[in-house]
């Protein structure tokens, strides 16, 4: 029987492991091609292409690639951050771009978190140790900084932000916010978080900086060698927005001479990072592979939105999350 849905054309390797749910959500709207497949003949499938599914980590909205689709209506992208994308080039040919807000909320929140534990207590060595035959434990080795109580300084106080200060009030941690424009009063009351007008008096007093703003040029670079100077030498840096947020030749230093404790970032520059980085050899780094939506409830509404937005946007109708350059 002939399948009359417009066609996607998707990632193959994004979100791997959870392919199938995925392409199932897809599959309801759409017909779907891999990149794989369609790079076969881009040609016999590139005019059929109405929308394409994209993840952060996989940028492959590019010239070379949205010119085999003259008839591609819009970028839908599985995410908030959009800064892989040109956005002003892709809605220069007629292509809208998309994406994916408050649904990865909580899951990103909840792994700035989970980062700032397992660096704060050792988490990823105590396990190495606990499963190692060559290794034994030794007692009060393994000592970690105190969470509870602690000064936690979010930079970025927008959704994701504010749920991590949210999460951060049930460790009784006291809450410093950066951000471009102060919230309300009712917010900061909500939770519990004192507005630092001035970023580097957040930088000196606390003992947890958690990045989560959006990369804009603004924030490319934001913290480098002066702000890692500025920070207690017992500080621990996490990183849940972009890998430029952080000049990450300054962090490497920072982290070698003691500058900084520590440093706990689910996103670096690039990803991920060649095997030969240093940042990979430092003791106090730890690093995952920007999993921060890697939750199959989130992946889930992710995808749901995603294809939300690209019926939308190729049935011409008013398309929820379109993403407008700044
Ligand atoms: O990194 C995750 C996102 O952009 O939502």
């Amino acid at each position: 029987m002939e399948d009359n849905k417009p066609w996607a054309l998707i990632s193959e390797v994004g979100k791997q492991g959870y392919i199938e749910e995925v392409t199932d959500i897809m599959k309801q709207h759409f017909q779907i091609i891999c990149h794989k497949v369609f790079l076969q003949n881009p040609q016999l499938h590139g005019p059929k292409i109405q929308a394409l599914f994209v993840w952060n980590a996989f940028p492959e909205a590019e010239p070379s690639l949205l010119g085999l689709l003259p008839s591609l209506k819009v970028v839908a992208n599985g995410g908030v951050g959009i800064d892989h994308l040109d956005v002003p080039y892709i809605n220069s040919l007629g292509v809208k771009v998309t994406n994916t807000p408050d649904v990865v909320t909580d899951a990103t929140a909840d792994m700035a978190l989970g980062l700032l534990l397992a660096s704060a207590r050792k988490i990823v060595e105590g396990h190495q140790i606990a499963v190692n035959p060559k290794t034994t434990y030794i007692p009060q080795s393994l000592m970690g900084v105190e969470v509870t109580g602690s000064t936690m300084g979010i930079i970025g106080m927008g959704r994701i932000g504010c749920k991590i200060a949210q999460r951060g009030k049930g460790f009784d941690m006291k809450i410093l916010y950066h951000n471009r424009n102060r919230r309300s009063v009712e917010d900061e009351q909500a939770l519990g978080a004192s507005y630092c007008e001035n970023m580097d008096d957040l930088l000196k007093e606390s003992d947890f900086i958690v990045l989560a703003v959006n990369l804009t040029p603004e924030t490319t670079g934001l913290i480098s060698h002066r702000e890692l100077s500025l920070m207690k030498c017992t500080a621990t840096l996490v990183n849940v927005s972009r890998g430029l947020v952080v000049d990450q030749d300054a962090l490497v230093k920072a982290l070698h001479s003691g500058t900084i404790h520590a440093a706990a970032l689910d996103v670096t520059h690039p990803e991920p990072l060649p095997r030969d980085h240093p940042l990979l050899s430092l003791p106090n780094v730890l690093i995952t592979p920007h999993v921060d939506t890697n939750t199959y409830t989130t992946t889930r509404k992710m995808v749901q939105k995603m294809v939300e937005n690209a019926v939308a946007a190729v049935k011409g109708q008013s398309v929820p999350n379109e993403v407008k350059p700044n």
